[in-house]
């Protein structure tokens, strides 16, 4: 058998299109454009191309793009200051600090710096603990992404069993808990996980958010398992995931690819929140299934 490949390139762009759509109804209504401020310190080449797609895809959705870049030496005070400033500017609706950041800054003290309602990578702990109780709140995109390609690959994902490898709290946790409110049976494994081939033998979902090349065998995929790969690796032989694409198609009932599969899906879902904070400030009301 061969994979069905799941189109997140496609996916993505039919996401933003609507989203577009959506920006338009909401900036008649409000006679104002929704905003997201993205801040990167330091130069990280891949952090660079992240912000710069990022600036890119809120424009072309209508939306006010506000990029701070400082410097690789910015202090943990300055860039504190800027997200309170940010917190308290109206026309900023979302705000997205770039990870990683430097060493002299703590990034969890710049999250919870971060107004949980213009938290739209919700990173910040309430927006964890709103996902994690079943409240409204911001999901972190590459999670939420993942959601939407499976959901739209299998339906109702209601019963089937699903193996998250990976506990990180910006994928592994927020994903074994959007499977979960999807009526799933859980499995989060990780470094410590015993047998994790056997583990992973089990699922008809597998989400791979490691960042190991290759570390998810085709050996290990049940056949006909939907397999999404988060993991973005750069190897001498170019931009790899975290699952054995070759030998895991071959059994799979639809895979990602990497590069064109979650990635693209995050930035699309980060302009998903970003409306979504826009709409809930000015009480405008969005489609549920956006
Ligand atoms: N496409 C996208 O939009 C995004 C892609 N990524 C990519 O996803 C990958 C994961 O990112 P992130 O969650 O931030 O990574 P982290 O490094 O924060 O977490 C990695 C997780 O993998 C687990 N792990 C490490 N080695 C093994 C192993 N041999 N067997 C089983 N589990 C293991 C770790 O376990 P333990 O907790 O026990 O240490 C940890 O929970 C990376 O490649 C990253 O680049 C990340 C964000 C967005
Ligand atoms: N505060 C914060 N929020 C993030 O969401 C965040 C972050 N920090 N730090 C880094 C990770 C990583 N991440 C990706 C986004 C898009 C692609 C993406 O579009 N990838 C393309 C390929 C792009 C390329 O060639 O590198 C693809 O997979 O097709 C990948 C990874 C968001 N992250």
């Amino acid at each position: 058998m061969s994979a069905a490949i799941i189109d997140g390139k496609a996916a993505a762009q039919a996401l933003r299109d609507r989203i577009a759509d959506e920006v338009g109804r909401f900036r008649s209504a409000t006679r104002r454009a929704p905003g997201l401020a993205v801040v990167l310190v330091g130069e990280d080449p891949a952090s660079a191309v992240y912000v710069r797609s990022k600036g890119k895809a809120t424009i072309a959705a209508g939306m006010e793009s506000f990029e701070h870049r400082l410097p690789a030496d910015t202090s943990e005070e300055h860039l504190l200051a800027l997200v309170e400033k940010l917190n308290h500017d109206p026309t900023v609706d979302g705000i997205l600090v770039q990870l990683p950041l430097p060493a002299q800054i703590d990034e969890s003290a710049i999250i919870l710096a971060i107004d949980p309602d213009k938290d739209v990578d919700g990173f910040h702990p309430v927006n964890a603990g709103r996902l994690a109780t079943g409240l409204p709140g911001f999901v972190p995109c590459t999670p939420l992404g993942c959601l939407k390609l499976l959901q739209a690959a299998l339906g109702d994902l209601r019963g089937k069993e699903a193996v998250v490898v990976g506990r990180s709290n910006i994928v592994g946790k927020p994903m074994a808990l959007l499977l979960l409110g999807a009526d799933c049976t859980v499995t989060l494994a990780h470094s410590r996980t015993r047998d994790l081939p056997e583990v992973v033998r089990r699922a008809d979902i597998v989400v791979a958010a490691v960042g190991r090349p290759g570390l998810v065998r085709g050996e290990w995929i049940k056949p006909g398992a939907a397999v999404i790969d988060v993991g973005i690796n750069r190897t001498e032989g170019g931009l790899t995931g975290d699952v054995d694409y070759p030998a895991a198609s071959a059994v799979a009932g639809a895979i990602t690819p990497v590069p064109g599969g979650v990635g693209p899906m995050t930035i699309a879902c980060l302009i998903r929140n970003t409306l979504v904070a826009a709409a809930r400030r000015d009480g405008h009301l969005l489609p549920a299934d956006l």
